[in-house]
């Protein structure tokens, strides 16, 4: 957004103040607030636009050159000069014409006086010796680019060993000429003959070139093969960094990404090395990855295990009722509760790129399910509370199901729903229970038509899960939401939970005590094992240092996942 010449810089300042505070309310943190003040306010912006505004009143003038060759001109004064009468005058005017800087200021208005834009072309290559029929199957091609690379990798052909283009990159300096294409043999680079150098020698000189670069090819077979972009993206759930893998073709050309970036894959030609760009990135040029194929091989050889067990759903005695009873996390009372096992999930998993596409929820559809999870300790009931407390007609809990008698205070469907001991094992035979477990004799279970119950409601259920039991949650009937809660560094822990206290249970009976170095160190090694193994499902991780300040970015995400358009698995899209 730029003003008119109309506005003046005042106005321009005032739209800025304006801006910024009219933004506020929209800003997550603190940070991001001095971050644009610093940069709406700061200097360099105020100075870009008078920059700007001088410029658009010089435009208005529609000013013309009066001369254009201002070069020539100092020129001729500075011949002039020497001949003169040596005066403190000339020598200073001498001096500051042959200054660089004022030189190449003389250029640059000679340059725009004369509207000379265009690169200029060196002359083209004299075509090689050869009879006419062959003439037909070279070709000069003549590329105009920055420092950019090339955008195409090259290789040695085995059995003729000329040297081929292999590939070429989706937007890069190369394809966008539209010129060269895989399959392309390679004679010159700038009149440099190619062939009988070595990969390790060519490769700098295309690295090097810049401004006009002339290569001289043989099209392949297959220049007239279409590229079109294609429109398929998916959500990394791994990092990659290609300076760090020994197999990509060219680690220059490769993409580095995080798990959870989203990418959009504009290539699958290869088996082995994908092209693809990050959704988001300015940047056009498309960058090698390895195929989902290859990735999967390499985590299968890297980890054996995969290929032999298929991933477990514990449906342990937790989730919804974790915050009641605390069992889950407690070791004197494991022995009292019996987990129980069950498999919800069957043949090899691993987690390598999720198809993915754009999703927003239509006012009459329920919301997705929030699902709460981390180590034991880590402040998960506490942020779901304070959720509950900040608005008690949006989040809501489920009501967990138990075989327990039904004490005096307590009534059916509000703390508990009470059903007999064979209602409740029926239940699990028709699996209705996302988790569920046994303690003092009694059963206690977390059913899924409870979470349905909730979102029928119209209100933005909350469930705090163990994380084997996302999977069984992660359907399109759901779409959940899943927030890790990562505790901070252990020092931090100390810090932070000096005064805090944890709820024991033995014998029925709940006490509280301070938190142990040991539940520190176990919160830690928890969440590193979970995220290891989870952290693909993670769709948001707070660290949970600042009791507050993760409660603040927890209800600004999910406010953002309830209004925004989010990345959804493509599984979920088909009901
Ligand atoms: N950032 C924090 N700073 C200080 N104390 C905290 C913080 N987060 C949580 N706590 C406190 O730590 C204790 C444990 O938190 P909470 O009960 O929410 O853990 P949890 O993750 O639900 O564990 P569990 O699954 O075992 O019930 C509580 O007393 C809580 O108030």
């Amino acid at each position: 957004m730029m003003p008119n010449s109309s506005s003046g810089p005042g106005g321009v300042c005032r739209l800025l103040a304006s801006l910024l505070y009219g933004l506020e309310s929209h800003m997550d943190t603190s940070e991001d607030s001095s971050f644009l003040q610093d940069m709406l306010m700061g200097n360099t912006l105020h100075l870009l636009i008078k920059v700007y505004d001088r410029l658009q009143k010089y435009r208005a003038q529609r000013p013309a050159p009066l001369l254009d060759s201002t070069q020539g001109l100092a020129h001729r004064l500075a011949e002039e000069l020497q001949d003169t009468v040596n005066s403190p005058e000339t020598t200073e005017l001498l001096n500051l014409l042959s200054k660089p800087h004022v030189q190449t200021l003389l250029l640059v208005h000679d340059v725009v006086a004369q509207k000379r834009f265009d690169p200029r072309l060196p002359p083209l290559p004299p075509l090689p010796d050869c009879n006419e029929e062959d003439e037909d199957s070279i070709k000069i091609v003549c590329l105009v680019k920055n420092q950019e690379p090339l955008g195409a990798t090259i290789k040695r052909d085995e059995s003729s060993g000329a040297i081929i283009v292999a590939r070429v990159m989706r937007g890069g300096a190369a394809d966008r000429s539209g010129l060269i294409h895989e399959g392309d043999m390679l004679k010159e680079v700038n009149g440099v003959p190619v062939e009988d150098k070595n990969l390790q020698e060519i490769i700098p000189i295309l690295a090097k070139s810049e401004g006009a670069v002339t290569f001289k090819v043989v099209p392949g077979t297959n220049e007239e093969l279409e590229t079109n972009d294609t429109q398929v993206f998916v959500r990394a759930l791994f990092d990659y960094d290609p300076q760090a893998d020994p197999a990509i073709p060219c680690r220059d050309a490769g993409l580095e990404f995080q798990r959870g970036d989203v990418l959009q894959i504009v290539s699958q030609d290869d088996d082995t090395w994908w092209q693809a760009r990050r959704h988001g990135d300015a940047n056009l040029r498309a960058g090698l990855i390895p195929s989902r194929q290859l990735q999967e091989r390499r985590v299968m050889l890297q980890r054996p295990e995969v290929l032999f067990h298929s991933p477990r759903v514990s449906r342990a005695f937790s989730a919804g009722l974790r915050s009641s009873f605390r069992l889950s996390r407690k070791k004197n009372t494991s022995q009292e509760v019996k987990q129980k096992i069950g498999e919800v999930h069957s043949g090899i998993h691993v987690p390598i790129y999720q198809d993915v596409l754009l999703y927003q929820r239509n006012p009459e559809e329920p919301y997705r399910l929030v699902l709460l999870t981390g180590p034991s300790g880590v402040g998960v009931t506490e942020l779901k509370r304070r959720l509950l407390l900040s608005d008690p007609e949006h989040f809501c809990v489920t009501v967990p199901y138990t075989t327990r008698e039904r004490r005096k205070q307590e009534k059916d469907g509000v703390e508990y729903h009470f059903v007999s001991k064979h209602t409740f094992e029926k239940d699990i035979l028709d699996h209705k229970f996302l988790e569920y477990g046994e303690h003092n004799g009694n059963y206690y279970g977390t059913s899924l038509d409870s979470v349905r119950r909730v979102l029928t409601e119209s209100k933005v259920c909350l469930l705090d899960v163990k994380p084997h039991s996302i999977t069984a949650l992660y359907t399109s009937e759901f779409k959940p939401y899943v927030v890790f809660v990562k505790p901070p560094s252990i020092e931090q822990l100390r810090q932070s939970r000096r005064k805090a206290k944890v709820l024991t249970s033995q014998n029925e009976q709940i006490s509280t005590r301070i938190f142990t170095e040991e539940d520190f160190q176990n919160m830690i090694s928890s969440a590193q094992s979970m995220e290891h193994n989870y952290g693909h499902l993670f769709e948001k991780v707070i660290i949970n240092e600042d009791l507050a300040a993760a409660f603040t970015e927890l209800r600004a995400a999910l406010a953002k996942t309830e209004t925004e358009t989010r990345w959804i698995p493509n599984a979920w899209a088909h009901v």
